[in-house]
């Protein structure tokens, strides 16, 4: 599917919008819930990745494929491999097939885990046998991925020993491992994380409860970008989000007041409002902690004209693709004076963008989306804009409720 966009009529918008629950809060409790069915959960992410991974939790026998979903992946690796009398294929999309899965599963093995590579050693699809697990201490890299480690931690506590984990290396993305341990804690489960290393206690059975998800924070961040490229008294009120969030994108309304645009918490919502134009013209930030919102920051910057410099991204060359090259090329066509290395992204200021371009999106629901707001300084196109279901079904609808013009185009 190809849309077409083009800005509202009028640029100063006033909306409200309700998003699903946080994609990485739903994987998490979904597990949690399979492992202690007393758990009750609220407002769910509608993501095509919580759809696969709630059908992937019940399946005991034959093949998972959870296509697109590197938490899924990840956390069913475990979730598989620590329960006994499960033999599972677990598998993905082609670019499933290309994001490295060694550190998890050697992390799995060195516990006494039966898992075999099915194609190529240190990816998908992964042969895994459950077995029970005995053993309690492990060392792996943090450098790579944090969603290894919340895999390991989320099925802790089913472990007759439980489990201490040595992290090795800086530990990057550490706010999803934060959000892991705060929701074990939610449903009574003990937890330790000083300097390097996590402990996690066993339990065997967890009281009634119900986990109400917040909203996702980084489908939040379309909606950051769009106000900041809107008229100054442009405001969107998004549902339902708290200030003490779990989720590190929630870094967000720190970020974007350098850009202008000032946020108010009430209510279960936020209201995002431009109160004034960007106070820099040079963004810098370090998202390490958030990699998540790297592409829509840096469309943003690029449609206020302004330059950033953006380190951490570590992280980003294995994602849905490799999404500092991914960047480079799609801001490139538009006219962004850009330049990218293995980890950082520098963006000049400019004065003009490149119009009747075609996006490509490269099976990242997140190049669709970051480029979006665009539309409200130039026409544009996006191909294959299908893909914002795998984390936000509802994005393109929600952009109509916005009034921003999409229509398809073939
Ligand atoms: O644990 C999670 O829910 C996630 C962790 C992050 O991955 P990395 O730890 O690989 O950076 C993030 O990019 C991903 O979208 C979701
Ligand atoms: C990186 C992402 O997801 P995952 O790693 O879970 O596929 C994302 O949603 O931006």
């Amino acid at each position: 599917m190809k849309l077409k966009l083009s800005a509202p009529s009028k640029t100063l918008l006033k909306s409200n919008i309700q998003i699903t629950g946080s994609k990485s809060e739903t994987n998490r409790s979904l597990l949690l819930q399979a492992l202690f069915p007393s758990i009750g959960i609220e407002n769910l992410s509608n993501s095509d990745d919580a759809q696969v991974m709630q059908k992937g939790l019940k399946i005991d026998k034959g093949v998972v494929d959870i296509h697109h979903a590197g938490t899924a992946m990840r956390f069913l690796t475990s979730f598989f491999a620590c329960q006994e009398g499960k033999e599972i294929t677990l598998t993905g999309s082609q670019r499933m097939t290309e994001r490295p899965v060694k550190v998890l599963v050697e992390a799995l093995r060195s516990l006494g885990a039966d898992i075999e590579y099915g194609q190529n050693e240190g990816y998908p699809p992964l042969h895994i046998k459950g077995k029970k697990i005995t053993k309690n201490k492990v060392s792996l890299p943090a450098n790579i991925s944090s969603q290894y480690i919340s895999s390991l931690l989320l099925t802790a506590p089913s472990l007759e020993n439980g489990l201490e984990l040595d992290l090795v290396g800086k530990i990057t993305s550490v706010p999803y491992i934060k959000m892991t341990l705060a929701l074990l804690s939610q449903i009574g489960i003990q937890n330790e994380f000083e300097g390097n290393t996590i402990k996690v206690w066993p339990k065997t059975d967890v009281a009634n409860i119900s986990l109400v998800v917040e909203s996702d924070w980084s489908s939040a961040s379309y909606f950051y970008s769009i106000v900041a490229l809107s008229d100054v008294g442009s405001s969107i009120t998004l549902s339902a989000y708290k200030e003490d969030s779990l989720q590190g994108d929630s870094v967000l309304a720190t970020i974007y007041r350098q850009l202008g645009v000032e946020t108010t918490f009430s209510n279960n919502s936020i209201e995002i409002k431009k109160t004034g134009e960007s106070k820099t013209d040079n963004l810098m930030v370090d998202l390490a902690d958030a990699p998540d919102i790297a592409q829509t920051i840096s469309v943003t910057c690029f449609g206020l004209g302004i330059g950033c410099h953006l380190t951490g991204l570590h992280t980003l060359k294995i994602k849905e693709t490799d999404r500092l090259e991914a960047l480079n090329t799609e801001l490139s066509k538009l006219g962004a004076p850009i330049s990218v290395t293995d980890k950082d992204l520098t963006l000049k200021t400019s004065e003009s963008i490149k119009s009747d371009v075609a996006i490509d999106t490269y099976n990242d629901h997140r190049m669709a989306m970051a480029f979006a707001p665009l539309a409200l300084k130039t026409d544009l196109v996006v191909n294959d804009a299908g893909v914002v279901s795998k984390s936000y079904p509802d994005f393109w609808n929600d952009l109509r409720q916005l009034q921003f013009e999409v229509s398809q185009v073939d």
